[in-house]
């Protein structure tokens, strides 16, 4: 079958954006073939998030992921899945210094990885950089609130809304992306009241991670929800205890190899 036959089988952008006010978006972060493929069974769309380079690569921030790294994890997770939309965000510095160059690697990852939309950080700032790549055929998810790429700015991962008067900056970058045609809005890491308002205050469908039940999805890092991070946010709901099963496993292979119970006739030609 060709890809571009599968393509058009997958979930699409307007399918996504009907999604506002309606049944839940359910969505999570693929890396990752084979796992994306199990994701792929039940999730709207898959995130191939940059916070890839913390939990694949160990670095303490995204800011040092880089468009090729992006791009090769984003290509696995398309080769992997066939059902859900795949999303790919875009890495700091690779869009925020004008809109062409914004459009140039996201058509550069459109193309190289086969996903269908990308996502970037920023609420009004990056306003032209949505409406240049959404005139021109690249369909945008916004993402506002906590901003990762700008931690070394706000001085680490800080819960934003706190204080009610940074309220209307906020709904004001969730204005500003709908007007500019982003097709979603993921909400990250601000106080509920606030997630809820934006949400009932934009058209679009918001996407929350450390938001709010109220938004029109949800978003976790897979790694995340699985137990497989020794670190794990607040909002954070773990679904299972894959850090262990992990531990046990190698633990009971290492002590078979020692004592030579791995392998047995099963596992060997004659
Ligand atoms: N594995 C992983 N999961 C994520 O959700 C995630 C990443 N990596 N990397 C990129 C960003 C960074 N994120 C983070 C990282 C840390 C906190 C954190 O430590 N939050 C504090 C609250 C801080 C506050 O209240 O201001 C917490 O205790 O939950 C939150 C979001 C979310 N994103
Ligand atoms: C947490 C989600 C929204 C994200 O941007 C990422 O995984 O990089
Ligand atoms: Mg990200």
């Amino acid at each position: 079958m060709s890809s571009q036959t599968e393509t058009i089988r997958r979930i699409t952008v307007p399918q996504i954006a009907r999604r506002k006010g309606g049944e839940p978006i359910v969505s999570l972060t693929s890396y990752h073939a084979h796992t994306a493929a199990i994701v792929d069974r039940y999730a709207d769309f898959i995130l191939v998030g940059d916070s890839l380079g913390m939990v694949m690569h160990g670095m303490e921030s995204t800011v040092g992921v880089s468009l090729d790294l992006m791009i090769m994890h984003g290509r696995a997770v398309v080769r992997g899945t066939k059902r859900a939309l795949i999303v790919v965000d875009m890495p700091f510095g690779s869009y925020e210094e004008s809109p062409a160059m914004a459009f140039r690697n996201a058509a550069q990852i459109m193309k190289e990885t086969q996903c269908g939309a990308v996502k970037l950080e920023g609420g009004a700032r990056m306003a032209e950089t949505i409406r240049f790549l959404t005139e021109r055929g690249i369909p945008v998810m916004a993402h506002i609130g906590l901003t990762p790429q700008s931690s070394h700015v706000m001085g680490g991962f800080k819960t934003q809304g706190r204080d009610e008067d940074t309220w209307e900056a906020h709904l004001e970058d969730a204005r500003a992306v709908t007007e500019a045609g982003a097709f979603a809005v993921v909400l990250e890491g601000m106080v509920e009241p606030l997630a809820a308002k934006i949400t009932k205050a934009v058209e679009i469908p918001t996407i929350g991670i450390g938001a709010s039940a109220e938004c029109d999805g949800q978003i976790l890092v897979l790694e995340d929800m699985l137990g497989l991070n020794p670190w794990t946010p607040k909002f954070v709901k773990v679904y299972g205890q894959l850090g262990p099963m992990i531990e046990d496993s190698v633990k009971r292979y290492a002590e078979d190899v020692k004592s030579r119970a791995f392998p047995t006739e099963d596992e060997v030609y004659r």
